[in-house]
């Protein structure tokens, strides 16, 4: 692996459904001129991919055959991020249900974690100035180095009312079905063989329960400088 320019700063955000993986990463990254890696998005990107050829996501030797077959692309802009598979435009098929319901089952398979962190290792090493990378296991597994690593967490309530807040109009939905299939995915990610949803040991933890999302991009902004301060 290519270890990236000296002032380039990686910060690894790690953490189950709803915590605010996502909205963070992108704001962090776009404060501070940064890249930016939503590594769950790759994993749902291998799935929709699996389910449009018609793989059985129920079948880990099928998933592990067809796992080098999608050629995944990430675009790094936090203003503007994307993902195409084959060519194709996959930042919408990626949020259906149906993909979000298959998508622990898929990424448990050994080829595809393999395939996918080798991916995002290489994402990671040419971010000249630097990336924020989010998921499950980027600072225990796929950014062990990391300079900065966060595992942001919040109650499964508060989880489930940001999510079905975000699925209003487009998916019928309601409160309890949403946070019990977000207990499901978490179990299921945290219980997997391969590099399973966890906090890394040097990893600072914010619950972000009572915190507004403007309070969580503060905090892990100010971990950031104090990173960089840290290593001047
Ligand atoms: N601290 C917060 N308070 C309230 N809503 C939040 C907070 N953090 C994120 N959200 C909202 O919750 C939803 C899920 O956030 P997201 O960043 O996608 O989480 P994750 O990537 O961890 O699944 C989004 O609609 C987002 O705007
Ligand atoms: N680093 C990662 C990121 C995601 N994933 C898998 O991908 C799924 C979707 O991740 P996501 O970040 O899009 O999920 P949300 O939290 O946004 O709903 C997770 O439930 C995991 O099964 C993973 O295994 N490892």
């Amino acid at each position: 692996m290519e270890t990236a320019a000296p002032s380039a700063v990686i910060v690894a955000i790690d953490g189950p459904s709803g915590t605010g993986k996502s909205s963070t990463s992108k704001a962090v990254a776009a404060k501070l001129g940064l890249r930016y890696l939503d590594t769950g998005a790759q994993y749902r990107a291998i799935t929709w991919w699996m389910i449009t050829n018609g793989v059985d996501t129920e079948d880990p030797h099928a998933i592990a055959v067809a796992a080098g077959k999608p050629a995944i692309v990430s675009g790094t802009d936090p203003c503007a991020p994307t993902i195409t598979v084959d060519g194709l435009d996959a930042s919408g098929p990626i949020r259906t249900k149906e993909v979000t319901s298959k998508v622990s089952a898929v990424s448990a398979v050994p080829e595809v974690r393999t395939r996918i962190t080798e991916l995002q290792r290489t994402i990671a090493a040419d971010a000249d100035g630097g990336i924020v990378v989010e998921g499950r296991d980027i600072g225990t597994t796929v950014l062990p180095d990391a300079d900065l690593k966060v595992f942001l967490t919040a109650s499964a309530e508060a989880r489930a009312a940001r999510r079905s807040g975000e699925l209003k109009g487009k998916e019928a939905t309601d409160l309890a079905a949403t946070k019990e299939a977000l207990i499901k995915r978490d179990a299921a990610d945290s219980g997997r063989k391969t590099s399973p949803l966890a906090k890394a040991g040097d990893a600072v933890e914010v619950d972000t329960t009572e915190l507004t999302l403007d309070q969580v991009i503060e905090c892990v902004v100010t971990l950031v400088e104090e990173k960089r301060a840290g290593r001047k």
